[in-house]
């Protein structure tokens, strides 16, 4: 039988995601279990290549991170006809940067309390990425995906006491931190760059001694993003002052989170909060957490 291969044979290929150097993300429906899940398809990477290690890396972390609200689930990973795949959980609800690119194009921006309900949750997926000695090098919009709840998303009053009891504490929307390509050991790193519009300069100056606090700046810089609706440089001026600590006030935020934010892109990785710290700042204190 033509195609007898086992990306085919156990899944219905519903359309394609998105489209990368990496390789292709499609959305499958599994033929026997009937869930849908996101499979990214990938050229064989050439043995030895950095490319093998970032796909290595990436299926050593999944395997690692197992089960955790706030990280894309890993399902699966295999090899075959030249290509490796790996099957993620589907996350329905786009990216960030896709929400970013729609708030560009309304008009609009973030609620404070949205800002917050992100930066908490991502922050929780952080603190569970580096409580297993991990750490992920390349948090950037693009890299977060949201998954809506649809049980959740009604109003109170249609009928949403008929739900069971613990579900009625979970979040409507989910943000999840996906794309583990550049996840690498805190204490014993293969560092590759990550996108330089988030990257620490301590990262390029090659100084790992904190990488943690890396991922927090580049945390720092996505919820910065988000709330100012605005590109990040790339290189440049504006790039260099962003890295002395000269973040430009958002008017339309809280002090206080205007202060998190900068403390979370302090030049000095030791003057940035931990993961947990920021779960627990007095900015995300109301709206941030249940
Ligand atoms: C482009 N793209 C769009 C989506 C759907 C968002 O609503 C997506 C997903 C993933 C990934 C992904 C990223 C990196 C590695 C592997 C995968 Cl499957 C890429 C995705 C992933 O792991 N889970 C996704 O939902």
């Amino acid at each position: 039988e033509i195609n007898t291969s086992r990306y085919n044979e156990e899944f219905h290929e519903v359309c394609k995601l998105g489209d990368g150097a990496f390789g292709s993300v499609y959305k499958c429906v599994h033929r026997l279990d009937g869930c849908t899940y996101a499979i990214k398809k990938s050229k064989t990477p050439v043995a030895g290549s950095v490319y093998e290690r970032n796909a290595l890396n990436e299926v050593y972390a999944h395997a690692v991170l197992g089960k955790h609200p706030h990280v894309v689930r890993y399902y699966s990973a295999w090899a075959e006809e030249d290509h490796m795949y790996i099957q993620n959980e589907y996350c329905n609800g786009g990216s960030l940067a896709e929400s970013l690119e729609e708030n560009r194009q309304r008009g609009s921006h973030f609620s404070e309390a949205e800002l917050t309900q992100i930066l908490y949750q991502l922050a929780q997926g952080l603190r569970y990425i580096h409580s297993q000695n991990l750490v992920h090098l390349d948090i950037k919009p693009g890299n977060v995906f949201i998954h809506r709840n649809p049980k959740l998303l009604q109003s109170p009053e249609s009928g949403l006491e008929s739900c069971e009891e613990e579900e009625e504490f979970e979040e409507p929307i989910l943000y999840k931190i996906g794309d583990l390509g550049h996840v690498t050991s805190m204490f014993n790193p293969s560092v590759e760059d990550g996108d330089c519009r988030y990257l620490a300069n301590e990262i390029l100056r090659e100084d790992y001694d904190h990488l943690s606090k890396a991922d927090i700046f580049s945390l720092g810089l996505t919820i910065f993003e988000l709330g100012s609706g605005k590109e990040l440089p790339k290189n440049g001026d504006e790039w260099h002052a962003i890295r002395r600590g000269e973040l430009p006030i958002l008017p339309h935020y809280s002090y206080a989170l205007n202060h998190l934010l900068k403390s979370m892109v302090a030049p000095d990785p030791r003057d940035r909060p931990t993961a947990l710290a920021v779960t627990q700042h007095s900015a995300l204190c109301s709206t941030g957490k249940k």
